[in-house]
């Protein structure tokens, strides 16, 4: 499976970006986080394409939870999509880089005073408010603007996407949003057009992420525009946007089986039309967040194969230089991957062996039982489909420092973020030793 502009080359390695990766791994060390910067554009404009097709009046925000770097929002912004961010640490990345804050929309469950004052003062364009508390706050915030601050409310739509457990974001009982079964959705309206400082610009959902399926989507379009009659008629307003989140599936294994960005957003588009018709309300402006489906395929780790243990008849496991550290979703997701000997890329598969991580957790497994050619300390493994979740879910755990992060594209490679030093592990620590 390889995706993007990886190929196998003439020396039977791996290349990405034209970039061959036997070199990138002696060059810039393992574990390595490439990102194939051409595949990540194509991701892009696929969506923004598609959509805009399907509806002019559209939008596609990109969900830098996913992967979130300056030189990402660089790209993020040339490709000309706006951006979700979900904390003060995001935001202020977001404009160090300089992106547009108009073109920032702001999410959280639990946004601090603090960071909403920052994203009123850097003037984001939208902040996705998700409770009563933090309405209670941008109101006070609100007193002491003079533009009117922009939001959209997140709504708690009650749809299970068929998804792993875990990452189920839209189900009633949810951590996230004003639920529309008990009245919270409805109430949430009315304070908001009680405040003069605020101005409601639309709805917010999310159903769930790595989603395969149309019915979530349709039924997501059928509940926020049915809510959207029922706030025209109660309170006599237009729902003029309305943001369905994220949640595009990607193949990281041949048993994936996720539709075409066509197909996902014709469903989506379709539905928001149907109902829009048979409600008879006007179609409102149509906006998304995928985060995964632009990212996750575009981005492969590399990592040194070191010690080898057989256990005759029962597993071989070959341990890797990283590990949960920076892939955190085998251990919290059960997540499954694919994977490459990048120095013997076009080779057939002679073995199956289990990829270990090296964190002190016999949890600390990359993959269970793959097929690869006979593994040697030493060799190259590229793991696919490591763009999205993993470099902004890596952590210092048994204090390993984050791999670098290189973007490829056209036959050159970019040192995006460097890779952590042991100073940088103690650079916090205030702790001297007298
Ligand atoms: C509010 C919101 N928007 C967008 C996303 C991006 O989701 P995905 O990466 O599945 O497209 C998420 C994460 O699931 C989210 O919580
Ligand atoms: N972090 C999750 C998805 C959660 C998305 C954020 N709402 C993953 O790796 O799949």
């Amino acid at each position: 499976m390889l995706f993007g502009t990886a190929r196998i080359n003439e020396l039977n390695h791996l290349e990405i970006g034209g970039c061959d990766t036997v070199d990138l791994a002696r060059e810039f060390g393992t574990p390595l986080y490439l990102m194939d910067e051409e595949y990540i554009r194509k991701n892009c404009r696929l969506y923004k394409h598609t959509l805009s097709k399907l509806h002019e009046n559209s939008e596609v925000i990109y969900a830098g939870k996913a992967f979130l770097t300056m030189g990402m929002c660089k790209i993020i912004e040339e490709e000309d999509l706006s951006l979700d961010v979900v904390s003060g640490g995001e935001l202020y990345t977001a404009i160090s880089a300089e992106f547009p804050a108009k073109r920032i929309y702001f999410h959280g469950n639990n946004k601090s005073y603090e960071e909403l004052r920052m994203a009123v003062k850097y003037g984001v364009g939208r902040i996705i408010v998700d409770n009563f508390y933090e309405l209670e706050m941008l109101k006070d915030l609100a007193k002491k603007q003079r533009s009117k601050i922009k939001i959209l409310l997140r709504i708690t739509p009650g749809i299970e996407a068929h998804t792993h457990d875990y990452i189920k974001t839209g189900q009633l009982d949810s951590k996230f949003g004003f639920g529309l079964e008990n009245g919270h959705a409805v109430m949430a309206v009315e304070h908001a057009l009680s405040s003069k400082g605020i101005k409601l610009m639309g709805f917010h959902c999310h159903i769930g992420s790595q989603i395969f399926e149309r019915e979530p989507f349709n039924m997501a379009a059928e509940v926020m525009l049915k809510f959207a009659r029922d706030i025209h008629e109660s309170f006599g307003i237009e729902t003029s946007e309305i943001d369905f989140g994220g949640g595009f599936g990607i193949k990281y294994t041949d048993d994936d089986r996720p539709l075409s960005v066509e197909n996902y957003l014709e469903t989506l588009v379709d539905s928001v039309k149907l109902w829009s018709e048979k409600l008879n309300i006007r179609v409102p402006k149509i906006l998304i967040e995928p985060g995964r489906a632009i990212v996750g395929a575009a981005g492969t780790t590399l990592y040194t194969v070191g010690s080898i243990k057989n256990i005759p008849g029962v597993r071989k496991y070959i341990s890797v230089d990283g590990g949960m550290s920076d892939n955190i979703r085998p251990a919290l997701y059960g997540a499954k991957y694919s994977a490459m000997i990048a120095n013997k890329a076009g080779n057939p598969p002679e073995e199956k062996v289990s990829v270990a991580g090296k964190c002190c957790e016999s949890g600390d497994m990359l993959i269970w039982d793959i097929e690869l050619p006979r593994v040697v300390p030493g060799d190259i493994l590229a793991i696919f489909c490591t763009g999205a979740y993993h470099y902004t879910m890596s952590s210092n755990y048994n204090m390993l420092p984050r791999p670098a992060v290189v973007f490829v594209k056209d036959g050159s490679a970019q040192l995006m973020v460097q890779r952590e030093t042991y100073e940088d592990l103690l650079r916090n620590e205030v702790f001297k030793n007298q």
